[in-house]
């Protein structure tokens, strides 16, 4: 059976947001450190003997992130239609990623984004 490799880099913003219509607090302009983790799946090796070099992924997550950091979420075109809450965020991160690193042999296949350190989301697609 074939195997896979599955390739972990976590990387972090901190931003500002309001979740629209929420019934608390949260309704209120706050921030967080917003903590990201990407799960890319590759089924081949290099000569080098990896499935994508961490740097790549480092690169690109650090890119995506650096346009979310020290922003209010909520002002930023992604976000127009939607609430910044962690699952559109980590959704919107999944489908930046995927852009930049999927390749025939390489998958993002999940994001994750925490709020705080005990409380988040992920988007995968099924
Ligand atoms: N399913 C979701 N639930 C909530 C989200 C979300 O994105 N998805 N977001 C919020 C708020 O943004 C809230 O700020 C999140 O709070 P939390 O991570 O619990 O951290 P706090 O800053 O409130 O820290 P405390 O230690 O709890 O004071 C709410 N729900
Ligand atoms: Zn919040």
């Amino acid at each position: 059976m074939p195997g896979v490799y599955e390739i972990y880099v976590k990387d972090h913003f901190a931003a500002a947001h309001v979740l629209k219509g929420y019934d608390g607090n949260c309704s209120n302009m706050h921030g967080h450190n917003w903590i990201v983790e990407a799960y890319i799946q590759c089924t081949k090796l290099d000569h080098l003997g990896m499935g994508i070099d961490f740097m790549d992924v480092k690169s690109a997550v650090t890119d995506v992130l650096s346009k979310l950091d020290h922003t209010t979420l909520n002002d930023l075109p992604e976000f127009c239609n939607m609430n910044p809450t962690s699952e559109n965020v980590a959704k919107i991160l999944y489908t930046q990623l995927s852009r930049r690193l999927n390749t025939e042999h390489i998958t993002v296949t999940k994001v994750m984004v925490f709020e705080s350190p005990g409380c988040g989301s992920s988007y995968r697609e099924v």
